[in-house]
């Protein structure tokens, strides 16, 4: 499956919620949608599984050698931001129902049922209202009921909210088993340093549009202004002796012998590397990203300053 989306607009009364937005899904991958609050992920979401049309640009959607504009019908999971199970029925009759509506047949809704309430460890509560259960495993429920029918693409909005750490840790476990399987997930979030370790791809967005997108590597580079090395000498060096060096914020810690600085991401390191180690034995010496959580506040930060367009 491949997913094209170009120039894609949408707009709601007053407000244009996706403004511009381009980029490709890779199959089989992890990609992660990242903003505030009203940056417009959900409003991209829900063209992309067709609940609403664009205004103006195109979804592009390749599947088995026919091209679709949104996700064809079967083909996907989709985990909403309005979740909609009913509360009054069973944790087995909601998943059995969901089964049927997504046509499969009795032994494959038993197989895929006892599976996934052992895999989320609900199987002893298959018999309680989902009302009776806390808001973690009810939305554990509801991701079952998205990966039921063991579709190829599995769109999720805000899977890890409402799960304490355990249970976050625990559908991430299960989203890698998806991917290790082949199948392409596309999530929204705003835990960084889960998907940090979950995602091959980002797309950062702030009201309506794209601010940075791609892998990791790629995300430093749109949006990192320095990088931060650390760096130790086998015996204590005078801070004096670093000041011709190309570094900021240099601090000295365990007497003089570590030091951590900031340093220009167009600063070429072995240069700087070769510069350090003329100073004393050195031990280490290493880069230390800055975490995505970092990059995004101060990407976000930096672009409010852009106005909501309105028509
Ligand atoms: N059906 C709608 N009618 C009018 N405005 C809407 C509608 N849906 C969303 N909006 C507005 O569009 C903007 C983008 O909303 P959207 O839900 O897409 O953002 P989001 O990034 O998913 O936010 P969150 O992280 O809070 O879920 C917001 O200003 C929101 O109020």
């Amino acid at each position: 499956m491949q997913i094209t989306l170009s120039h894609l607009i949408k707009e709601y009364a007053t407000l244009r919620a996706v403004n511009d937005v381009s980029f490709q899904v890779s199959e089989g991958g992890i990609i992660a949608l990242l903003g505030p609050n009203g940056a417009g992920k959900s409003s991209l979401v829900r063209m992309l599984v067709g609940l609403t049309e664009p205004d103006s640009g195109s979804i592009e959607v390749t599947y088995q050698g026919r091209t679709y504009p949104h996700l064809p019908e079967g083909t996907f999971g989709y985990l909403p931001e309005d979740r909609g199970l009913y509360q009054d029925r069973t944790l087995k009759q909601n998943l059995i129902y969901i089964g049927q509506l997504r046509g499969l047949d009795k032994k494959e809704i038993q197989q895929q049922l006892d599976h996934w309430l052992q895999r989320f460890e609900l199987t002893e509560r298959a018999n309680e209202q989902l009302k009776q259960l806390s808001k973690g495993n009810q939305q554990k429920i509801q991701l079952i009921a998205t990966l039921l029918h063991k579709p190829p693409m599995v769109i999720l909005d805000e899977p890890f909210s409402g799960l304490d750490p355990v249970n976050q840790e625990h559908v991430l476990t299960v989203l890698k088993e998806l991917k290790a399987a082949g199948v392409t997930i596309l999530l929204s979030a705003h835990q960084m340093d889960l998907v940090e370790r979950l995602a091959d791809e980002f797309v950062l967005m702030n009201r309506g549009q794209v601010i940075a997108h791609g892998p990791i590597d790629a995300i430093h580079q749109q949006l990192a202004d320095k990088q931060t090395i650390q760096f130790s000498f086998a015996s204590p060096v005078e801070p004096a002796a670093l000041s011709a060096l190309p570094l900021a914020g240099l601090s000295a810690q365990a007497d003089n012998t570590q030091f951590t600085a900031e340093v220009g991401l167009e600063q070429p390191l072995h240069e700087l590397l070769a510069q350090v180690s003329q100073l004393g034995a050195l031990q280490e010496f290493r880069r230390q990203r800055k975490p995505l959580h970092d990059l995004y506040l101060s990407a976000v930060r930096s672009s409010a300053a852009t106005q909501e367009i309105r028509k």
